[in-house]
């Protein structure tokens, strides 16, 4: 995608360490110079965005999103062209999304097929992906793809049974593999099991709609599947990554861990830290059911919100997401007279950085550094693409987003740009949104004009070994035993 040269004069520049006010010249989609000599620099032919009054904060990073997935029976609304259009006009210049095989399916099969659906990405994207089985091909995969196609993190799936799910089995053997490929293990912590037998239970009340949801996923079902994911990662010795914590109870196992020295990482969903479980009461059916996900929203009186809030504040949450994952009413009535076929997932890759603005740095919960660091340089980091990505800098891609800090939104489904017919920020009205959106040097969404190119987005490589594996290889060896000589 080429595009001319483009110079972003008199804003204040966020990086995750600091703010500046600076210039930043783009030439060749990639950040040429930041500061003074900037615009000195322009080469003829320069197009000038002015950026006064406005923050330039490097483009999202959504390392949580499920664009045309086959899930529960159906495939999602949002394909990989129009999700990451919906996301650049929320400035998230890059997804991570997930490659899930079926159960026995090689993972090269399907990561092949997912790599063919992506081609239509207008932002540019990566790939974690799901173990769901094991084998010794499934051993000998991860190693292709990590080694030959840029893949360093794998999905472990502790819920989902009789489909997706993986037995502890397939969670060990699968750790050990990462530990020594240098890739993250990341996991959806819910246990399987009581998920799958509170689901009769709760039906056996009488209780078939939406509002049987959370009551079949409490807390403490994903506080297990965390602290046993993070209990085998330890023994390992191997980082860890808990995808979408929702519950205080999990992001205390974290902080736990944590404490203990373990390298253990949290994703927050902007979800979860704003919507409630009240929504599954919500006496519309399709209501209901549009909400349905999982983890599932907490209630408040649990304070699970708040610690969500206080994690990302205190630095023992890392990342913040979406799972974007949307399902129209037609396919949420698939679950009409039971809450466990409803296809689970939501939308919001659109919204994501302005409700977290809103909530996270207009309440001074976060500083517009700590804002880019958990909406971007953080999830670069852990995903060891930092600074090409999450970083407003010299040789860094030109993904950009010029944040309006006093500029205001109402979320709605009827403004959207997702294909999804939902909104579960739907009346929310936000101060602080992207003005701009650049990708790749090129303006792409400009105060509402969506210019979102099919197929301009690139697959994004993901070396192995980032700096949390330099540590641990370090340690094991630091600590590793001795037999003792003996005559
Ligand atoms: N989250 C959700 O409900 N759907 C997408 C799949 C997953 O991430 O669990
Ligand atoms: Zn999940
Ligand atoms: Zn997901």
């Amino acid at each position: 995608m080429s595009s001319a040269p483009l110079l972003i004069r008199g804003g204040t520049v966020v990086n995750a360490d600091r703010e500046e006010r600076a210039d930043v010249l783009c030439v060749d989609g990639r950040i040429a110079a930041v500061g003074g000599d900037a615009a000195s620099q322009a080469p003829a032919g320069t197009q000038t965005l002015d950026a006064s009054g406005q923050y330039v904060l490097p483009g999202g990073i959504d390392p949580h999103t499920h664009m045309q997935l086959p899930f529960m029976g159906t495939v999602t609304m949002d394909d990989f062209y129009t999700g990451t259009a919906a996301g650049l006009a929320g400035g998230t210049t890059t997804i991570i999304d997930f490659v899930i095989p079926d159960p026995k399916e090689p993972l090269m099969d399907a990561y092949r097929k997912w790599r063919g659906w992506a081609e239509k990405s207008a932002a540019d994207y990566s790939f974690h992906v799901a173990v769901t089985w094991w084998s010794d091909q499934v051993h000998a995969d991860m190693g292709t793809l990590v080694r030959e196609e840029g893949v360093n993190s794998f999905k472990h799936f502790m819920a989902y049974k009789n489909a997706i799910m993986c037995d502890d089995e397939t969670l060990v053997n699968s750790f050990k593999r990462a530990l020594e490929l240098g890739a993250m293990p990341t996991v959806h912590a819910e246990n399987g099991e009581l998920v799958y037998l509170l689901q009769q239970e709760v039906a056996k009340m009488g209780i078939t709609g939406p509002e049987g949801h959370p009551l079949a996923r409490p807390p403490m079902v994903e506080a297990e599947a965390a602290n046993r994911a993070i209990a085998i990662a330890d023994v390992l010795g191997v980082p860890i990554y808990v995808v979408h914590v929702s519950c205080a109870e999990a992001a205390e196992a974290i902080a736990r861990a944590r404490a203990r020295g373990q390298r253990v990482f949290g994703e927050v969903l902007a979800g979860h830290l704003l919507v409630d479980d009240s929504v599954y009461r919500d006496p519309d059916f399709a209501t209901a059911a549009a909400h349905v996900m999982s983890p599932p929203f907490r209630p408040r009186s649990g304070g699970h919100q708040e610690a969500l809030w206080r994690g990302l504040q205190s630095g023992q949450l890392h990342t913040t997401a979406t799972d974007h994952c949307t399902f129209c009413a037609a396919q949420k009535a698939m679950g009409r007279d039971n809450f466990a076929k409803i296809p689970n997932g939501t939308g919001g890759v659109e919204e994501r950085m302005a409700a977290i603005w809103d909530g996270g740095v207009n309440t001074g919960r976060l500083t517009p550094s700590e804002f880019v660091a958990i909406t971007s340089a953080n999830a670069a980091r852990l995903f060891n693409i930092y600074p090409r990505k999450g970083f407003v800098g010299p040789g860094a891609d030109a993904d950009l987003v010029l944040w309006d800090p006093e500029g205001t939104k109402t979320f709605s489904a009827r403004t959207q740009h997702s294909k999804g017919d939902f909104n579960i920020f739907e009346g929310r009205t936000v101060r602080g949104i992207p003005s701009h959106t650049v990708s790749q040097g090129r303006v792409v969404f400009a105060r509402g004009d969506l210019r979102a190119e099919q197929g301009a987005g690139r697959y994004v490589h993901r070396p192995a070994f980032g700096a949390n594996f330099q540590a641990v290889h370090k340690r094991v060896q630091d600590l590793a035993p001795s037999a003792v000589a003996r005559a």
